[in-house]
């Protein structure tokens, strides 16, 4: 059966964590389907890109006319720019976030995210990430800000740290020596940051290239979950910034996040990994 895309629930018009997710889901749906399709390698990976990309667009014109978009897919000219940047609620999105491991059917470590930023004016900062969802379709689960995760009472002996399946910095392999913690490598920022939210790891570390839409969702959802998020140097991650490139930040369990950052600090590691 072909995809069409359906209807939101009814609490969608007015709730964003409601309609994040089920965008997420339907993005999600999607995909799935551009996976039945018999493409492989580039065509899938470019497929799955666009085709995500291109419905989230849609939805989002149809369920959220007045709110700007940044997205992974989308070519931002100088004036979408200003138009994000002078908005009052930017929907920041990674239409397939793991596009290489979407590629290499059956694996499940590729994700959809949607997050909304929204502007505080009396913040500290121009303004916040106020909802978000990560689905990952091929595993049937969606995570959102609205009923945010319940993360179970850790349970490993030793820490576990989510890493790139292709790009692994330097100094996490440096830093799992250190504190004698295991690499756990998977593709997929958001499912990283998920599996921190799944007790499957513990820390996710990254420097070396990211952009907002790579962690934003993902971020949303671990915060509303009350996992530690910082860029590695431990000052907040902000988004919806003129540069959109955000290249390194720290998810983790609370208790560890002083032993992360210190370990950062002592061995100068930068944003370039
Ligand atoms: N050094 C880097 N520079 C730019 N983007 C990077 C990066 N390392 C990881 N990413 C992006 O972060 C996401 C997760 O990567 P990884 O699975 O290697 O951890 C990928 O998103 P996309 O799949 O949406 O391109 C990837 O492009
Ligand atoms: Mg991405």
């Amino acid at each position: 059966m072909t995809f069409e895309p359906g209807t939101p629930p009814d609490a969608a018009a007015t709730d964003d964590h409601v309609l994040a997710t089920w965008l997420a889901e339907e993005a999600g749906r999607k995909l799935l389907e551009v996976r039945t399709q018999g493409l492989e390698g580039r065509e899938l990976k470019d497929a799955g890109d666009a085709a995500a990309h291109e419905l989230l667009m849609q939805l989002l014109a149809v369920h959220r006319p007045d709110d700007a978009v940044l997205s992974e897919e989308g070519a931002e000219s100088v004036d979408d720019k200003a138009v994000r940047r002078s908005a009052d609620a930017v929907w920041i999105i990674d239409p397939l976030d793991g596009t290489r491991e979407f590629s290499e059917p059956p694996r499940d470590d590729w994700a959809v995210h949607v997050a909304l930023w929204e502007r505080t004016p009396d913040g500290e900062h121009d303004g916040e990430l106020t909802a978000g969802a990560v689905a990952q379709p091929a595993l049937g689960e969606t995570f959102n800000t609205g009923q945010p995760p319940v993360v179970p009472e850790g349970t490993a002996g030793r820490p576990r740290i989510a890493v790139s399946r292709s790009r692994p910095p330097a100094f996490v392999q440096k830093l799992a020596e250190e504190i004698d913690a295991e690499l756990v490598p998977m593709g997929s920022a958001g499912v990283k940051v998920m599996s921190v939210v799944r007790d499957l790891t513990d820390a996710y570390v990254h420097a070396g290239g990211q952009y907002e839409w790579d962690s934003a969702a993902p971020v949303a959802v671990a915060q509303a979950a009350g996992l530690f998020t910082s860029r590695i140097d431990g000052s907040p991650l902000i988004y919806n910034q003129d540069d959109v490139y955000l290249p390194d930040l720290i998810v983790c369990r609370p208790e560890l996040a002083d032993t992360i950052l210190e370990f950062v600090q002592r061995n100068g590691v930068t944003s370039a990994g």
